[in-house]
């Protein structure tokens, strides 16, 4: 997962490959509240690990329900009805599938309760729920503004329910007021209980998986049209036993336009979830098929390549897939004319205002965009119009995994997304599943040569976290290398050069959280001694140890970018790089620093000495034929004898910025 304050996807150009989703959102935090309710103990497969899921698990555990964990796979021992705790604060941060069964659940099973957010949660409409709720008899408080979180609830005794006449709820704003009562009602169904729809039940393919997982649970719901529900007396939920979680179709959606967008050839395989699937928005599939995308599908898979291109425009009532239809707001953006998405008013009371802010990004691309109170209309953006934008994400997850498909514009522009850390609600690891099955066109890389204790290692690590880059510390390669030739008993020095290159080619290297590990031993101390500098700077030497460690030094450049440091970065390893930095500092500062930093590790050694190390291994890295320490010719030079770690990190991301086409905005 990202936890940058942004994101830089590099132009690509192409997709391939099979990506495994995580678990739907939906059926998870369904498939919990059911297990918790349930009488018996549910294992369940395949849950989706996100914070929307981790607010439901956190209350049900506060709630007395216990649950057990192992990799995937949770035990969950139902309470069969009964709370064991009748008093308890609840966040449910911004997961409107926590927020609203358990408001009903907890309003119809009595107890003093309290449910809170995250401030959009608190603007996030409940009213219709709680008025539902407040027919029934239930007692509820608004303790912010009337109508929205947070809540109270008051106990009430279940013999003052009013069961007996049919509960009215409106089905025209979201439909999960309607899955809250018909989720929680069996609770209480002594008699038959009746919910009554008023207005047009929306986003009805929720309320298919709601019924669905219901019936897994024991309870058969009679379902007259769309508009009478009736939980039959006697309803009791009853374990399934084992129950899996099929993945995200909404997530899918990301995918099937990836595929529909850029994979030519054998297309791309998902996996997880397939065209039967029970989430309605599966049918996103129908809708990019209109598209040109050319899907086929098995039980649990699905496999997408790209048919018709430009895409064809649509024009589509995309009620029945409220979520995914923002991905083909995105696509509409490879189009062949404009493209309409209709009766999405309930896009405006999600996690923000989504046709607003679909609006309001796509404009920052550079397209032409039109919206009303349920519709969005997007026009075709032709390469010459298409702009560097920084997306904004306004904590929603699906704006920053939806916005990620402009990576594939014809200008071959970058796209910033702020905060992608959002895409946790329901998919954290979306922007690594991206990177492993896109082909860019170009990864960036950001070089920081220069003398020994300049401060690169600890200048390329802060800037790689803050663009939330990958890292090399070429300079390990060679201290490993050394390392590696003492112990099989040589002298680092032209003599053995064969043997120790072989040994380089070699070489069983991991990184594993900023630790060296050399043929499954931790090795990262045992190089940073002085003498062990020294002798990576004898092998470094070597023209056959260069040539064997350039092959593995070239693979650390993956997506979504890469910060090296070394001696030979900009000069000899990535020469294409669009930004060079040239680290110095005086010997005396850095000998003093490398002094402080080798005491603070125990190792003893003395000023003088390391200064007289210092210089001796400067020149020689210096003067060696092959790629001699020197600044390549377009580096930018940094002395930082004066300036803090942190002004020299701020210095190194004001020229990536420079560099970049992203207009402050
Ligand atoms: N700008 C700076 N000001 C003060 N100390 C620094 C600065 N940059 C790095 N240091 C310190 O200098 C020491 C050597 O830095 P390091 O990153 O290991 O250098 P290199 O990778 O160039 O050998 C570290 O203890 C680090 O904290
Ligand atoms: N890209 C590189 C990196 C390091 N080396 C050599 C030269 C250096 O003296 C040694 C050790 O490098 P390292 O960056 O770990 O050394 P410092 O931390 O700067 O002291 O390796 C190199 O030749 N080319």
């Amino acid at each position: 997962m990202y936890s940058s304050p942004f994101l830089d996807l590099p132009p690509f150009r192409a997709a391939t490959g099979v990506v495994r989703l995580p678990g739907s959102k939906s059926i998870s935090n369904r498939i919990l509240l059911l297990a918790a309710l349930a009488a018996g103990t549910t294992t369940v497969h395949d849950l989706l690990d996100s914070d929307d899921t981790r607010v439901m698990l956190d209350a049900l555990r506060a709630l007395g329900c216990e649950v057990a964990q192992e990799g995937a796979t949770l035990r969950i021992h139902g309470l069969d009805g009964q709370l064991r705790t009748r008093q308890a604060s609840l966040f449910m941060g911004n997961a409107g599938t926590a927020m609203r069964p358990l408001t009903a659940a907890l309003a119809l099973l009595g107890g003093d309760f309290e449910l809170h957010g995250v401030p959009r949660m608190h603007e996030r409409p409940i009213g219709d729920l709680v008025d539902a709720l407040t027919q029934l008899g239930c007692r509820i408080d608004y303790l912010g503004n009337p109508g929205y979180p947070p809540l109270r609830i008051h106990p009430v005794p279940p013999d003052m329910l009013a069961l007996d006449v049919p509960i009215r709820v409106r089905g025209d704003v979201s439909s999960q007021f309607l899955t809250a009562l018909l989720l929680t009602l069996p609770l209480v169904a002594t008699r038959d209980v009746t919910i009554e729809v008023v207005g047009e039940l929306i986003s009805r393919p929720y309320i298919e998986i709601t019924l669905n997982l219901l019936a897994r649970f024991g309870i058969d719901v009679r379902r007259e049209d769309w508009q009478r529900f009736t939980i039959p007396a006697g309803s009791r939920y009853r374990s399934p036993g084992d129950i899996h979680v099929e993945a995200d179709a909404s997530s899918a959606s990301y995918f099937i336009a990836l595929g529909a967008l850029a994979a030519t050839g054998d297309g791309l395989r998902i996996e997880g979830v397939g065209a039967t699937s029970i989430q309605g928005d599966i049918r996103f599939i129908e809708a990019a098929r209109e598209m040109g995308a050319q899907v086929e599908s098995g039980p649990n898979w699905l496999r997408v390549a790209r048919g018709a291109w430009p895409l064809k425009a649509i024009d589509l009532d995309a009620n029945h897939i409220p979520d995914a239809a923002m991905t083909l707001a995105v696509m509409a953006l490879y189009a062949d004319g404009p493209s309409t998405l209709r009766n999405i008013a309930s896009w405006r009371v999600k996690e923000t205002d989504r046709i607003d802010a679909m609006a309001a990004e796509l404009r920052k691309l550079g397209a032409a965009v039109e919206d009303g109170p349920d519709f969005i209309r997007v026009h075709p953006l032709p390469a010459a119009n298409w702009r560097a934008a920084s997306v904004e994400t306004y904590d929603d997850h699906r704006i920053a995994m939806c916005f990620s498909l402009a990576a594939f514009n014809p200008a071959a522009l970058p796209v910033r997304i702020l905060d992608p850390h959002c895409v946790a609600k329901t998919f954290p690891d979306y922007f690594e599943t991206l990177f492993e099955v896109v082909e860019p066109l170009d990864i960036p890389v950001i070089c920081i040569d220069g003398p020994t204790a300049s401060g690169k290692g600890t200048l390329a690590v802060e800037v790689a976290h803050a663009l939330g880059y990958h890292y090399l510390d070429s300079g390990s390669l060679y201290r490993v290398t050394g390392l590696a030739t003492r112990r099989a008993g040589l002298e680092p020095d032209a003599a053995n050069e064969g043997r120790i290159a072989a040994l380089a080619h070699g070489l069983s290297l991991q990184f594993i959280k900023g630790q060296v590990v050399l043929d499954g031993e931790d090795v990262s101390d045992a190089i940073r001694t002085e003498a062990a500098g020294m002798d990576a700077s004898r092998v470094s030497a070597l023209p056959a140890v260069r040539e064997a460690l350039l092959s593995l030094q070239k693979r650390f450049r993956r997506l979504p970018g890469l910060v090296a440091d070394g001696r030979d970065m900009g000069t000899v390893i990535f020469p294409e790089a669009p930004l060079k930095v040239f680290l110095t500092a005086s010997a005396a500062q850095r000998a003093d620093r490398r002094h402080k930093q080798l005491i603070s590790k125990g190792i003893s050694t003395t000023l003088d000495s390391l200064r007289a190390d210092l210089e001796a291994r400067d020149a020689r890295d210096s003067s060696r034929s092959v790629a001699p320490l020197k600044p390549a010719r377009d580096a930018r030079r940094l002395d930082n004898s004066q300036l803090s770690i942190a002004q020299s990190i701020e210095q190194v991301l004001d020229w990536w910025q420079d560099v970049q086409p992203f207009k402050a905005s």
